[in-house]
């Protein structure tokens, strides 16, 4: 059994627990999943676990926003669990309602070590509705981010509605000089959308579709690593030689760059 344990949330609504854990595990980590009631009840204890995962789904069928409540519900009941977790150096990583979730909760942007002060979001897409397709990404290498170490270009499947990362110019302006804007939305020769659609496909201000915190350990991202865990998932497998060759890095080892990007994670410890 591998010696990084990963804790990735159900419950409520959240439907990409197994995928997650599945991906984390091909990764070489021990993931388990774990109700939100069983943290929150204390059965299940957060200093057991290296790396929270904040999964995807539609928690609490996404009223009030997605992530709202259960950032609101989190918060009230194991707030400080989360924030020692944090302090302690381990890993948490959003995806898509993760994501959502993090930025509700504060945890993200964390300027200054400040993991309690909402300042950015992910509101609707400027389409108007539910996007599920695959997009291409830019990683910022100079970016202190733990996951997408080693990463320059990725593709991975979208599905969300409020995937529209929002915020004042002078914060996106504090992101981009921190270098915590990690991943942003490009077209396929890497170029950034520069907010075109397909290419963004949300309206994300500046392309953003991934953030770190300041250290690197806390990364949220709008699209699913967890669903690119085999060639096969990508809708050109049969031609997946040339994928591999475009996305590079990635060589014969037949490695996605979603698995890539939680194997990062279980490097990091
Ligand atoms: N796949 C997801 O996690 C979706 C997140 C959220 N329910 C939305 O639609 O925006």
């Amino acid at each position: 059994m591998s010696d990084v344990h990963a804790l990735v949330l159900t419950g409520y609504g959240l439907n990409c627990d197994h995928e997650t854990a599945y991906a984390l595990e091909l990764a070489g980590a021990s993931a388990t999943r774990v109700h939100i009631n069983s943290l929150i009840d204390g059965s299940v204890k957060l200093k057991d676990f290296q790396m929270m995962v904040f999964g995807g789904g539609f928690s609490w069928g996404d009223d009030h926003g997605g992530g709202v409540i259960q950032a609101v519900r989190l918060k009230t009941n194991i707030g400080d669990n989360i924030l020692e977790f944090i302090e302690k150096g381990n890993l948490v990583l959003g995806i898509c309602n993760g994501f959502q979730t993090l930025v509700n909760l504060g945890l993200l942007p964390g300027f200054d070590g400040d993991y309690k002060t909402r300042s950015v979001a992910l509101t609707y897409n400027d389409c108007g509705n539910f996007r599920d397709d695959w997009v291409n990404l830019k990683v910022n290498a100079a970016s202190p981010c733990v996951f997408t170490r080693g990463l320059d270009q990725m593709e991975l499947p979208i599905r969300h509605g409020e995937g529209k990362f929002y915020s004042d110019e002078s914060t996106i302006k504090r992101l981009f000089d921190n270098k915590q804007v990690v991943l942003q939305y490009a077209t396929r020769d890497g170029e950034l959308a520069d907010c075109r659609r397909p290419f963004n496909p949300n309206g994300s201000i500046s392309d953003i579709a991934g953030i770190c915190d300041t250290t690197g350990r806390i990364f949220g991202l709008m699209p699913h690593p967890e669903a690119f865990s085999h060639w096969t998932s990508h809708p050109d497998w049969t031609r997946i030689k040339e994928e591999m060759k475009r996305q590079g890095g990635s060589g014969d080892s037949g490695v996605t760059v979603g698995i890539r990007l939680f194997q990062n994670a279980v490097k990091f410890f």
